[in-house]
């Protein structure tokens, strides 16, 4: 049995697995990571963790997770595993997430993808597929403010900029409602960028969405993208299971 664990700056997502079955699954402020999350009584072979909340969050729960008495890997991107290559300037410096994220596609995928993570910060990475080799890359991707990083950079810093609920509307005629279509469109219009970008060296690209703000994304989708796009909420987890397994 592993317990698998994925630390988001807003959240932490955890999952209780073997080969067969999935036993546990849940998540909690990443904030609350002091409290007593992980109440079982069965043995654990091992604890697989992608944290990128920093390193203070990582010594506390190096703490909490000693009653388990097993090992304990905080995972970091590697320059090349299995069948994906990791082509960032510093492989190391690759956010887990996002690499254990293109890990997970490597094994399901075997097509070119651009992975989109929608949660605290913005990822859009590509991730090629060279079918002759059966081998992934990755390539690259950008980092934006997610909704709620921008909805506060803007309050935080500006007079009249409320942080306060809108929705998606073309042309927005309100506040509320130019920020969250300020943010939704400059989403699509990123993903737009590595999808064509993407698409220039094949012909055949998916997109998958993921995080806590996927749907709002998947609902505002580009018609012209729509038939490429699917949702995969656990990818970073999806990831750790395939490096216990590797
Ligand atoms: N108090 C909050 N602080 C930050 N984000 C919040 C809060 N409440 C709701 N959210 C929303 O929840 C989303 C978090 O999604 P998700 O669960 O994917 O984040 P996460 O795993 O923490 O992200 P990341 O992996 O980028 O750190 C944010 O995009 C934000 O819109
Ligand atoms: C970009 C985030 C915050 C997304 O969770 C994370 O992957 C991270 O902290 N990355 C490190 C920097 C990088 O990936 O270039």
């Amino acid at each position: 049995m592993f317990l698998l664990i994925d630390i988001g700056n807003t959240r932490t997502k955890w999952m209780l697995r073997d080969k067969d079955r999935i036993y546990k699954h849940d998540s909690f402020l990443t904030e609350d990571i002091d409290q007593d999350h992980f109440e079982f009584d069965v043995a654990i072979k091992k604890i697989l963790i992608s944290n990128v909340a920093g390193f203070e969050k990582e010594a506390i729960l190096k703490i909490k997770l000693k009653k388990f008495s097993c090992p304990v890997e905080f995972i970091k991107a590697h320059k090349k595993l299995n069948h994906l290559i990791n082509n960032y300037q510093d492989a190391t410096k690759l956010g887990t997430d996002r690499w254990l994220s293109a890990l997970s596609v490597s094994h399901e995928i075997k097509k070119t993808t651009v992975i989109v993570s929608v949660g605290t910060a913005v990822t859009i990475d590509y991730v090629s597929f060279d079918e002759k080799k059966s081998q992934h890359t990755f390539e690259g991707g950008v980092i934006l403010p997610g909704l709620h990083l921008t909805k506060n950079a803007l309050a935080n810093n500006t007079a009249d900029l409320k942080n306060s609920e809108g929705v998606v509307q073309m042309p927005p005629i309100n506040t509320a409602n130019a920020i969250e279509s300020g943010f939704v469109l400059s989403v699509l219009g990123n993903i737009k960028s590595l999808f064509d970008l993407a698409s220039s060296e094949s012909q055949d690209v998916e997109i998958i969405l993921s995080g806590g703000d996927a749907e709002l994304i998947d609902q505002h989708m580009y018609k012209s993208l729509k038939k490429y796009v699917s949702i995969k909420k656990d990818l970073v987890l999806e990831g750790l299971f395939i490096f216990a397994s590797h």
